[in-house]
């Protein structure tokens, strides 16, 4: 007890650790309604999908926990896809053996009003109207994603669920076969490139610590895989909203302090695989990027923007700092008054202006985007792959070293900040915005 008294005199003010703790409660007992059994939440899919043999699962399964992915598979993607492969992506749901899962259904329903109807104009169904809810809000989160996005986002995802639900059956093409599993991203590969997809279009992509564990992953595989180049982006409307900000709960007093120290370990681990990365790196920002998503950008080769994104590092609300080496790529990159203005006063850069800054190679008419972008990189991918990868690691080795001890540093910094009040205040006052909703 003196332990935990102690540790909180020296990091948590108590009162704001109880008022913590009370939200926490009240906001686990509001969730406890959508962890609900689930038979109630098949049948309106299947009305949509078709009659299939799904097992009944729960609608949104807690996935915030370290777990390394059960199964993953590589798959093929239609880049731009058609009304006809819409249309025999259609029906190969209705042919999918397996169950989905909610979530996924849910992710398909989204898509597929999206392309069909368009942005979701419907009224927002009331509060005990669990599964219209769920299903209006998947839609309603997609923003204004063009229909041809939501097409091939749609034509993306049954294309991996039907390879990874065939496997069982077929033997597949060397290039075809399942490799692992994530359950936050897509990762698909086509034409030399590997696509890694964040995939909670429904959280705006906030990153959770499976997250960064399956990303990590997956950018392992990219590295070694046969492709050319490799592509993060986002499903939905956003490309990432940051740290999933639930990462700070669910957490004990006497915890915090080890919490914090692996939260620094993981993100130096992530942020380190940007820096070392050693083939070409893409973002296809989609749409608004948040904090974490924004500073690894200048770890990347090229960003490519919609003119629908913007870019907000906010961490100073938050009682954060910069990461992603940002607090040394930033002022390099756009001078030290810019810097300040996004990193200290967390100002938000429009995608021309961010285009305008460096941090930006190129920005696309969100109407076109998609097309451009897989255009270009496509033709890329064909260029040779070693002089690419060669000529990246000789731009990239020249800071290296300053990049790895600047994470290093940012990641200890984070830690202490982690434990102060100003950090618990903002968070609480993130997740009271919600429970108050
Ligand atoms: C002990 C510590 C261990 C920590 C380990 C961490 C290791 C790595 C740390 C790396 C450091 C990174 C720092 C950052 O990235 S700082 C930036 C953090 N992000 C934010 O502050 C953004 C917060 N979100 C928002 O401001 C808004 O959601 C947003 C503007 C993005 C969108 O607003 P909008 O009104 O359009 O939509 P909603 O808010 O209704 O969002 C829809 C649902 O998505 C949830 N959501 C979105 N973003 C986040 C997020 N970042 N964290 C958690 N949840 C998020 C939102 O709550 C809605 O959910 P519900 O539908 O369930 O209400």
């Amino acid at each position: 007890m003196a332990g935990v008294t102690g540790r909180l005199v020296r990091g948590w003010c108590p009162r704001a650790v109880r008022r913590l703790s009370l939200l926490l409660t009240s906001i686990l007992q509001c969730l406890s309604f959508t962890f609900l059994p689930v038979a109630k939440f098949t049948q309106p899919f299947r009305n949509h999908f078709g009659n299939h043999c799904w097992e009944r699962r729960n609608l949104f399964c807690p996935s915030s926990s370290l777990q390394v992915p059960a199964q993953l598979h590589m798959s093929k993607t239609a880049m731009g896809a058609s009304q006809k492969d819409f249309e025999s992506a259609m029906n190969q749901v209705k042919l999918l053996e397996k169950d989905p899962g909610n979530e996924v259904k849910l992710k398909l329903y989204a898509l597929y009003k999206q392309a069909t109807e368009g942005p979701c104009s419907t009224p927002k169904p009331g509060v005990f109207d669990l599964i219209n809810k769920a299903k209006w809000d998947a839609w309603n989160a997609l923003g204004n994603l063009p229909k041809e996005t939501a097409r091939q986002n749609y034509v993306d995802l049954v294309s991996g669920l039907s390879s990874s639900s065939d496997s069982s059956s077929q033997v597949k093409p060397e290039a075809d076969r399942e490799q692992a599993g994530y359950e936050t991203l897509v990762m698909t590969s086509e034409d030399g490139i590997t696509k890694i997809m964040l995939n909670r279009p429904t959280k705006m992509n906030a990153l959770t610590t499976q997250m960064y564990q399956e990303i990590m992953l997956a950018l392992e595989a990219a590295s070694k895989d046969d492709s050319t180049i490799t592509v993060l982006t986002g499903n939905g409307s956003y490309f990432s909203s940051g740290n999933d900000l639930t990462n700070f709960t669910h957490i004990s007093p006497d915890e915090i302090e080890e919490k914090a120290r692996r939260g620094a370990i993981l993100l130096r681990d992530f942020v380190g695989c940007f820096i070392d990365f050693p083939k070409p790196l893409v973002a296809a920002v989609n749409g608004p990027a948040v904090g974490i998503s924004v500073t690894i950008l200048r770890l990347f080769d090229l960003v490519y923007a919609s003119d629908r994104a913007t870019f907000h590092t906010p961490f100073s609300h938050l009682g954060q700092t910069p990461e992603g080496c940002s607090s040394y790529t930033f002022p390099k990159l756009m001078g030290p008054g810019k810097a300040a203005e996004m990193l200290i006063f967390g100002k938000k850069l429009t995608a021309a202006e961010a285009c305008a800054q460096g941090l930006v190679t190129e920005v696309f008419p969100d109407s076109t985007f998609q097309k451009e972008v897989w255009t270009r990189l496509k033709a890329y991918s064909k260029l040779p792959r070693n002089a690419l990868r060669i000529s990246k690691q000789m731009i990239r080795n020249h800071e290296k070293e300053k990049l790895h001890a600047t994470n290093a540093e940012e990641s200890r910094i984070l830690q202490e900040r982690w434990l102060s009040d100003e950090c618990m205040n903002a968070i609480m006052n993130f997740l009271s915005r919600k429970a108050k909703m």
